[in-house]
């Protein structure tokens, strides 16, 4: 386990820069080519570890797949293609590869088992088992089929009615995929939208589904067809940035060709709220995606209530627009957020505690946290707990505090982001 020691800077961040693939688009791509007849390309994909795992878990299926930088070829042989794998799949920390490939090896003809490591062990799979079941399906896991390891001995799975009771993306784009490969219809309805990636992408494979309001219906028996695909930009990388050049004074930068689906904006509507000063333009089209540049100049920050149907759209930004609540004046209220204690690690506590040893003031509640602005941070050591976005989060405090910032653990960073520390340095001037 890596630490990294982080000075305090007198620097700003200045001028334009990239942020990697999108993370939830980059699974999606693997996903679907994977399924697919005929070679995709996919391009700008996330080499993070997380998506690293959902290509292996394909290869292991005998599919081929060719990588080079951030460019993928998948040679695709159709879902009849896929080989039963000799080992276990391993999932690693990655909660997208586990909920979206159980909808999947649920239903294939063939016997598989998956496991993660020791946080992705601790997070609930009952939430996909059991909708899966009522489909059909045949799995079996820890603690009466809730926690991985799982095994899935695939069989074809009866279109069904699912009425979610969860708001996760991962839950509708498991169902979805699992419907796709079953007898009959299958449909979704969503307890609140979540975001649209595998709407959005299915057709781009040739897929059909159809979305009415919080209902997704989608037909069984359709095979994917190859498709090119270009990643945008990962909006929830973007956020580390966005937030740290709104607090660190006389900043201004661009970041270019980020992802702004209307269902992933929530950090940039958040920050306005906050009186961040933030310009998003809309300048093309990934497929049905919408991509622009942003740009955030450092503005000063009031508090806000966060709540209700926003959250889902900013769930995995909440750490980091708690530091920048920790500079804002008032006191913000974050609630409707318990899916926050599913993630890499209870990211509420992680939250809290976290902050709190760098000089904060905040205070955990059941479903979310209260922070008080026109905090000094003072700096200190704290860990990541093996969370990426909460050692993004550290690194970027680490810009406004008066002493250096340890962040032990930094190497689960590459989950998501294995180029964040250079870009810092780049646009820090
Ligand atoms: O579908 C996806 O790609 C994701 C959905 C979200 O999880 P939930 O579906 O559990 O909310 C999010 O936190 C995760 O990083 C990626
Ligand atoms: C929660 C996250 O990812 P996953 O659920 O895929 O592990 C995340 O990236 O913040």
């Amino acid at each position: 386990m890596t630490d990294i020691q982080l000075q305090p800077t007198q620097k700003q961040l200045q001028g334009t820069m990239s942020v990697p693939g999108d993370k939830s688009i980059s699974h999606r791509s693997v996903i679907f080519s994977g399924l697919a007849e005929g070679t995709s390309h996919i391009t700008n994909f996330l080499t993070g570890e997380d998506c690293l795992r959902t290509v292996e878990a394909f290869r292991e299926m005998g599919v081929r797949i060719d990588q080079q930088d951030d460019r993928l070829t998948v040679y695709g042989r159709g879902i009849q293609g896929l080989k039963e794998p000799s080992s276990p799949l391993n999932f690693g920390n990655s909660g997208t590869t586990a909920r979206l490939m159980s909808g999947i090896l649920a239903g294939l003809p063939l016997f598989t088992t998956a496991f993660g490591d020791a946080s992705l062990s601790k997070r609930p799979m009952d939430r996909v088992v059991v909708p899966l079941k009522q489909m059909g399906a045949d799995i079996t896991g820890r603690d009466e089929n809730r926690l991985l390891p799982l095994a899935f001995r695939g069989r074809k799975l009866e279109g069904t009615v699912h009425e979610l009771t969860v708001r996760s993306a991962q839950v509708k784009s498991a169902l979805l995929l699992a419907g796709m490969l079953a007898d009959g219809e299958t449909k979704v309805v969503e307890l609140g939208q979540t975001r649209n990636h595998t709407e959005m992408l299915l057709p781009e494979f040739g897929v059909n589904l159809n979305v009415e309001g919080a209902a997704i219906t989608i037909e069984g028996g359709q095979q994917p067809q190859a498709s090119d695909i270009k990643i945008p930009g990962d909006i929830s990388s973007a956020a580390f940035f966005i937030v740290a050049a709104s607090i660190v004074p006389g900043s201004d930068l661009i970041i270019k060709d980020v992802g702004l689906n209307a269902t992933r904006d929530g950090i940039i509507q958040a920050m306005k709220k906050m009186g961040a000063d933030i310009e998003t333009d809309i300048h093309t089209y990934i497929g049905r995606e919408p991509v622009g540049d942003v740009r955030v100049r450092s503005s000063r920050l009031k508090a806000l209530q966060l709540d209700g149907e926003l959250i889902p759209n900013l769930i995995d930004e909440i750490p980091i627009i708690a530091l920048a609540a920790t500079q804002a004046e008032g006191t913000t209220v974050i609630k409707d957020a318990e899916e926050l204690k599913f993630k890499e690690t209870d990211r509420i506590e992680a939250v809290v505690t976290t902050l709190t040893k760098l000089g904060a003031e905040v205070e955990a509640t059941e479903d979310g946290m209260v922070i008080h602005g026109g905090a000094s941070l003072t700096g200190g050591s704290v860990h990541s707990y093996g969370d990426h976005r909460i050692g993004m989060m550290g690194a970027v405090a680490s810009l406004i505090s008066a002493e250096p910032v340890t962040i032990q653990d930094k190497d689960c960073i590459n989950i998501s982001y294995p180029s964040f520390f250079e870009h810092l340095n780049e646009v820090l001037r």
